[in-house]
């Protein structure tokens, strides 16, 4: 298809606004195009001379040839991105709600019917994403934001990679929302997005990751690989079946993502309004 022209942009477009919080590789600031229509953007700003040395500059570009074609409501979109001598410039849609996290940090957890919500977005945003090849991989509250009507993006795509992978995600993040077959360094599937998202469903119900084990690394190594779940008695019948069909220790037994969509506790808070 022919493609779409798209302008050339410099960092001299923008009016910089206030800092939105420090990626893993750079700074993110909230800005706006100096020319009508003023559009409001979060621009990332990356160092090259991280970028070379970490040799992640092959990954960035398909990261970049990845993301600008991706496209749904649930998915932060990545418009562009532009570089000068030091500096890459990603343009990302801003979200106009922040860090989910921060929201889950100040409400301890949230309300089965905000976290059903919130997990049958991400059960669609899923399924977009892997019907493009797209494994994120590293599903976890801090990698979410919330868009300006409080519906959950799946903000920050550090990992993903084409289906299916088995590059060593160097465990320099949290171990918590690693499957057994990652933390085993066995081939991965897409499956691996199920099992995060089963933690994730724990997690916002329960206000910490279902595997945590404060002792230390090892110790949630071996109950990640056990499978060793204990749900609280708080948590609601169909919340707790959901959960227990997603963290299957065997990638194939793992609830698939259509399903999730039509379990009951996810039907019984879907918002009659959508
Ligand atoms: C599509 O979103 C991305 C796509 C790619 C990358 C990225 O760094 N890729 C990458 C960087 C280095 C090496 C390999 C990959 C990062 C993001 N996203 C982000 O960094 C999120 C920035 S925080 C934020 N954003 C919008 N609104 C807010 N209110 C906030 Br707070």
């Amino acid at each position: 298809a022919r493609d779409r022209p798209t302008r050339e942009w410099h960092l001299f477009d923008f009016d910089i606004g206030r800092p939105l919080g420090k990626g893993k590789f750079g700074r993110v600031y909230m800005v706006r195009t100096k020319t009508e229509p003023h559009y409001i953007l979060a621009l990332k700003c990356l160092y090259k001379s991280e970028i070379v040395q970490s040799r992640v500059e092959k990954q960035i570009r398909r990261e970049i040839e990845i993301q600008q074609n991706l496209r749904h409501p649930n998915v932060l979109r990545l418009y562009g991105y532009f570089h000068d001598e030091k500096r890459i410039f990603l343009m990302l849609e801003f979200a106009g709600k922040g860090e989910l996290y921060k929201q889950l940090t100040k409400h301890g957890c949230f309300t089965e019917k905000r976290s059903a919500r919130y997990i049958d977005q991400m059960a669609d945003a899923l399924i977009y994403l892997h019907s493009k090849h797209v494994i994120h991989r590293d599903i976890k509250p801090e990698n979410l934001l919330l868009g300006i009507n409080g519906e959950l993006k799946i903000g920050d795509f550090g990992w993903s990679v084409h289906a299916p992978g088995n590059r060593r995600k160097t465990l320099c993040g949290t171990l918590d929302y690693l499957p057994p077959e990652m933390v085993e360094g066995k081939e991965h599937s897409e499956k691996v997005d199920y099992w995060a998202l089963g933690v994730l469903t724990y997690e916002f119900i329960v206000g910490s990751p279902p595997f945590e084990d404060l002792t230390g690394y090892n110790a949630t190594y071996k109950r990640i690989a056990k499978v060793d779940l204990k749900i609280p008695n708080k948590v609601s019948p169909e919340a707790r079946d959901l959960i227990t069909k997603l963290l299957q220790y065997d990638p194939e037994k793992r609830l698939p993502l259509t399903e999730v969509r039509k379990h009951p506790w996810i039907m019984r808070y879907k918002s009659k309004s959508s």
